[in-house]
């Protein structure tokens, strides 16, 4: 667990430590996970409208929070995204993740983000993930920090 939180600490999305990270808290739901937030104005792209990027890190991590309820530590092997309507600078957010189903090391998932005060649908998202061991995949990523890739 302590090992879990320090492999998190520095998440984009949810990492206490990282000064450039969104600071997203999530939430257990009874289907899986949840976040709310509120767009800043630094997440946006054109013209104050939150960036496709930030939808899909939320996205992803909400998902993949709830697939690793099922199978402990997951990466993401892909994701489909459809932005539906415009997330705006000062809206406040909910995004919500559930596991769909679960095959041997599979999972897919499916995730959405809404307008908090009116439920209205912002984006929605599916995608595909895979059980690793953490060990090997730090061990990886090491070896390519010490590798210089
Ligand atoms: C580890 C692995 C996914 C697989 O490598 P290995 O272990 O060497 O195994 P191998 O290559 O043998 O494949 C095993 C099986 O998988 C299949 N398959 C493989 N790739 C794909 C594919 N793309 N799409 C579809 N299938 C694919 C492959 O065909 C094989 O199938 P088989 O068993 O023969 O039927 C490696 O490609 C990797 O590290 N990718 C980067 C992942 C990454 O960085 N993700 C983003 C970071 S996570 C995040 O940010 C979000 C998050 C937040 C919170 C919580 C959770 C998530």
């Amino acid at each position: 667990m302590a090992e879990a939180k320090k492999l998190n600490s520095w998440c984009f999305v949810c990492g206490a430590e990282n000064p450039q990270g969104l600071h997203i808290k999530k939430l257990r739901t009874e289907h899986g996970c949840r976040c709310d937030f509120t767009v800043e104005r630094g997440w946006c792209g054109y013209a104050g409208i939150l960036h496709g990027g930030i939808h899909a890190a939320i996205l992803d991590e909400i998902m993949g929070d709830a697939v690793n309820d099922r199978l402990k530590t997951a990466v993401t092997l892909d994701m489909t995204i459809r932005y539906i309507s415009p997330g705006r600078e000062g809206m406040a957010l909910v995004c919500e993740g559930e596991v769909a189903s679960v095959s041997g090391r599979r999972a897919k998932a499916r995730g959405t983000i809404r307008e908090a005060a009116t439920g209205k649908l912002i984006s929605e998202a599916t995608g595909h993930y895979l059980r690793v061991d953490v060990e090997n995949l730090k061990e990886r990523a090491d070896g390519q920090d010490a590798a210089g890739i």
